[in-house]
């Protein structure tokens, strides 16, 4: 099996990154995300960025409708935004939230899971690798603005930011609900939960695949800040000041400090983790429980 599959090279080939959004952004000047000084938004199909460089940061807005599913080429994007704003001196910080009304992220793309070859599998996993590494570990401060439900990886993700404010919806929930798939969250899924909730927390949250609506998400600590729904983008801003205050080289490395740790856990081992991505995804048990879950959901709606 091919595990020496490249995200650069899939970058290259699929995505021409930077280019000037379509849809709403195109073809005029939005307002910077935080100052409105006619700075252009910019980003590619599936994340349009905000920037704000004389404040020092960028809303990352992820827009992969209908439900912001993680798939290869989302998760691409993201990281493509990322890696663009890290090389930027101007940016200390994102605001990463969702354009999808309602929607932060369903998670990892089921489809991306199901009924593929092993190589894709394998392709597919190390993306999210990727992407999950790159957000805990990088020297930006990101804050993430949850204005929607948010379950799995799309909570992983929101886990790994610095700080979490929640929109304050009831149907916001959000939680590694793996088990309600008949999948497992992978050991680094659980560090990340167990570092930001505790370990009785996390157990508890984990086995029963637990989605949190927002008062018990900030009372377990998953969320630092519930607001209502029209502050949360405002209130992840003011926040940012706090964090931006602080001395870069100081809190960057505080972070990795605090970080590392758990992110070489993951780095020690990942083709390894690979490998059991793969051979367990394979199993027909696992795809037909897939199946299930994909056709409930389409059930829902009949
Ligand atoms: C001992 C062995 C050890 C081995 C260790 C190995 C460990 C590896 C294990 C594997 C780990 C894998 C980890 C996975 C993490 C994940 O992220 S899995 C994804 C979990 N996500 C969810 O459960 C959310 C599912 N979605 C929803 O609940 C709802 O869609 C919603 C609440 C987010 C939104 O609801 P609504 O607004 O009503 O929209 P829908 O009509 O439900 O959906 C619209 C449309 O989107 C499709 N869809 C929804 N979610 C996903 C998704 N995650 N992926 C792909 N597609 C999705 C949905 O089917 C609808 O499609 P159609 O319009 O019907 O075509």
């Amino acid at each position: 099996m091919a595990l020496a599959v490249g995200i650069r090279g899939l970058t290259r080939s699929l995505l021409r990154p930077w280019v000037r959004v379509p849809g709403p952004a195109r073809g005029r000047t939005e307002p910077a995300a935080g100052g409105g000084d006619g700075v252009r938004c910019f980003g590619s199909p599936r994340v349009l960025v905000e920037p704000d460089p004389a404040a020092g940061f960028a809303v990352m807005k992820m827009r992969n409708p209908p439900v912001n599913s993680l798939s290869l080429e989302f998760l691409t994007e993201l990281l493509i935004s990322l890696e663009k704003l890290e090389s930027d001196k101007a940016f200390h910080a994102i605001i990463l939230t969702s354009d999808c009304p309602g929607i932060f992220s369903a998670g990892l793309d089921l489809m991306e899971m199901c009924g593929r070859d092993p190589t894709h599998y394998a392709e597919y996993w190390k993306a999210v690798q990727e992407l999950w590494l790159r957000f805990y570990l990088s020297h930006l401060v990101v804050i993430s603005a949850i204005n929607g439900v948010n379950a799995a990886g799309g909570c992983l993700l929101a886990l790994s930011c610095d700080y979490r404010v929640l929109a304050d919806n009831p149907k916001y929930a959000m939680g590694l609900n793996e088990t309600l798939l008949g999948i497992i969250a992978p050991f680094w899924f659980k560090d990340t939960l167990v570092n930001t909730v505790g370990h009785r927390t996390a157990e508890r949250a984990l086995q029963l695949g637990l989605l949190f609506p927002p008062a018990e998400a900030l009372q377990v600590g998953m969320v630092d800040k519930v607001v209502p729904e029209d502050q949360v983008l405002s209130a992840a801003r003011s926040e940012l000041a706090q964090w931006l205050a602080i001395p870069g080289h100081a809190r960057q490395l505080t972070k990795s400090l605090m970080r590392k740790p758990t992110a070489d856990r993951l780095l020690k081992e990942r083709d390894a983790d690979i490998q059991n991505f793969v051979r367990f995804i394979s199993r027909d048990a696992i795809q037909k429980a897939l199946r299930v879950y994909l056709e409930k959901l389409k059930q829902k709606k009949t």
